[in-house]
């Protein structure tokens, strides 16, 4: 349903996006991760039709971006990382204008999605919380029912309750066969809607994984409390990856390998400890660092 082949855009400043390729299946939720100045906005603003390819295609749904764009860009409800109202506007002026843009009549959808997210529409614009924009925004976006969704930074500014009823409402167009591109720093609402996830970084893409291999690469993180000294310094010269030590406070790593870490651990005297898991973003992190001693 999107396809991107060896797209490239170079600034004079020699920042860009470089032979970006990537696709999205039609009815796949697709993430689309990595830090600040990486090339995901500039990768979007050419799915959208906004910038000529130097090289390379951004297709949708077999329309050019670029050469076809209206066509394209009919099939799209994009939702930006932050919309541009005009001033004066209430919410519900912003949605009929938008709807009378996107052509659409029925108003069921938009009053559903509104009652869901639990604003009111008829709060000027200029008095509304960064959530509540974005709450408006996301009315937008799935009111006229695209096949396409690109979303950039969907949940930013919106509280963990409205975060997980964008999760239910991403999913339920899933169900419908729709098609998502999103743009995220929360990995946690990547992990619970996404299908597959590209990485880019520098304007290269670093890898497109399937999430279960994103997440069954997770460790699990171990935080020990000893109660000797001694025994931290022994645990330095161990085979474990230990990741951060603070006086009597260590913190490991175990992919797999739990009897070396029962078997080192009894050795030593334990005042406390407590198990959780790697989280998407240290995994992520992981990548960028093998990237880095690899290149
Ligand atoms: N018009 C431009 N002229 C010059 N450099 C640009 C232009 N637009 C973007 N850049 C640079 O290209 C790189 C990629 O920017 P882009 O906005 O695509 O990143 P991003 O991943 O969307 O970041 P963010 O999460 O901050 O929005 C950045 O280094 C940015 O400074």
């Amino acid at each position: 349903m999107i396809r991107i082949d060896n797209l490239t855009r170079r600034f004079t400043n020699g920042k860009g996006i470089f032979n970006v390729s990537f696709e999205v299946k039609e009815g796949e939720v697709f993430g689309f991760l990595g830090p600040n100045g990486s090339g995901k906005s500039t990768t979007i603003r050419h799915l959208l039709g906004y910038m000529k390819p130097q090289k390379g295609s951004a297709v949708i749904d077999g329309y050019d971006t670029w050469k076809n764009q209206a066509k394209a860009r009919g099939r799209i409800g994009y939702l930006p990382g932050e919309i541009a109202f005009l001033e004066g506007m209430t919410g519900s002026d912003f949605l009929d204008m938008m709807a009378g843009m996107q052509g659409i009549t029925d108003k069921s959808k938009r009053t559903s999605l509104i009652q869901r997210l639990q604003f009111d529409p008829d709060t000027p614009i200029r008095k509304m919380s960064k959530g509540m924009k974005q709450k408006v925004g996301i009315v937008a976006t799935f009111m006229h029912d695209p096949d396409v969704y690109i979303l950039d930074e969907p949940t930013s500014g919106l509280d963990p309750l409205m975060q997980k009823l964008f999760v239910e409402l991403v999913l339920e167009e899933k169900e419908k066969g729709k098609t998502f591109l999103m743009s995220s720093h929360s990995f946690s609402e990547i992990e619970r809607t996404c299908d597959r996830a590209a990485i880019i970084r520098n304007g290269e893409i670093v890898t497109v994984k399937d999430i279960h291999e994103l997440q069954s690469m997770q460790r699990k993180v171990f935080d020990v409390t000893l109660t000797r000294s001694e025994d931290v310094e022994a645990m330095k010269e161990s085979r474990l990856s230990i990741k951060k030590t603070e006086g009597l406070f260590v913190r490991v790593e175990v992919q797999g390998d739990f009897d070396n870490f029962i078997h080192e651990l009894s050795k030593y005297s334990v005042k406390n400890i407590s198990a959780g898991t790697q989280s998407l973003e240290q995994i992520f992190m992981d990548y960028y660092d093998a990237e880095e001693a690899g290149s």
